[in-house]
């Protein structure tokens, strides 16, 4: 659906994150991500995985250290040449955050908009491409029967699937999803999750995904990078990462040897 073109390598150079309060979620952390490869982020809650997904969605500008797509910083960016930048990366949050009184197709709109000269998007004009854009999205996630439906009228897992045709509609070359399946029940959260790899993988988007759900994330992706404590532990393809990783990882600060923390 999008044009062919080779999807973005996304790198991270030493990236610092301190919160205005003083807490410092990222502690220089570098990775990249190639071309079309799928991603996962593991870590326990607090080790930074938001927080790294938002400066590489480009979000959050890192305190320090730069995020790279194809090996250009965009945080120099403004106005239009930013909001189309920004238009390539889609993003899917654990809360959806969709517009809750509006329709399913409203709300693939939504991912129209970075498109849209500003005064029609205003006076809510909306071309004939961006609509079967938007329709084509939502069929795709097999919603096409719920077109006309009010988003907070849908299932939990028919309201991820709504925040994912938003931004499929985006015709991203990215796409980074924040713990996408943390409010679904086990069943919904695996079909939710293949929704999106498939995506992916047909669409040859690069992607990140944000999940709490270890197995799941071995099962998807192409390679795991492990947090803690907003630094980088283990950066591997699926294959080479241990139980002694993951062990290292989720351990309990409180009950952790000298030197883990
Ligand atoms: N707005 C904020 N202000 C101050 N500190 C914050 C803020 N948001 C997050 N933090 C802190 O930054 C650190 C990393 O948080 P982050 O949300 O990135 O972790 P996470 O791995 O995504 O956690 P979870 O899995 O629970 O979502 C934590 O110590 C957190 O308390």
């Amino acid at each position: 659906m999008s044009d062919v073109v080779m999807p973005p390598r996304l790198e991270a150079d030493a990236v610092s994150y301190r919160y205005p309060d003083g807490t410092t979620a990222l502690h220089s952390v570098s990775l990249q991500v190639h071309a079309g490869e799928i991603v996962a982020v593991l870590g326990r809650s607090g080790a930074g995985k938001s927080t790294l997904m938002r400066c590489l969605a480009g979000l959050e500008i890192p305190t320090d250290g730069r995020v790279l797509r194809d090996g250009e910083d965009r945080s120099a960016l403004r106005g239009r040449a930013r909001r189309r930048a920004h238009a390539r990366v889609g993003v899917v949050f654990q809360e959806f955050q969709l517009v809750e009184r509006a329709t399913v197709l409203s709300n693939a709109l939504i991912g129209r908009l970075a498109y849209q000269p500003v005064l029609p998007s205003l006076l809510h004009f909306v071309r004939r491409s961006d609509r079967e854009i938007a329709v084509e999205s939502v069929r795709r996630l097999g919603l096409g029967e719920q077109l006309r439906k009010r988003a907070d009228a849908l299932s939990g897992g028919q309201r991820q699937r709504v925040a994912i045709a938003r931004a499929l509609a985006q015709q991203p070359d990215m796409l980074l999803a924040d713990e996408p399946v943390a409010n679904l029940d086990p069943v919904l959260a695996r079909g939710v999750v293949d929704d999106i790899v498939r995506l992916a993988r047909v669409e040859q988007l690069t992607a990140v995904l944000n999940l709490h759900d270890v197995d799941l994330a071995r099962h998807v992706a192409d390679r795991l990078i492990g947090l803690r404590a907003g630094r980088l532990v283990f950066d591997r393809p699926v294959c080479d990462v241990s139980s002694s990783d993951l062990d290292l990882l989720y351990a309990d600060p409180a009950r952790s040897p000298v030197g883990v923390q």
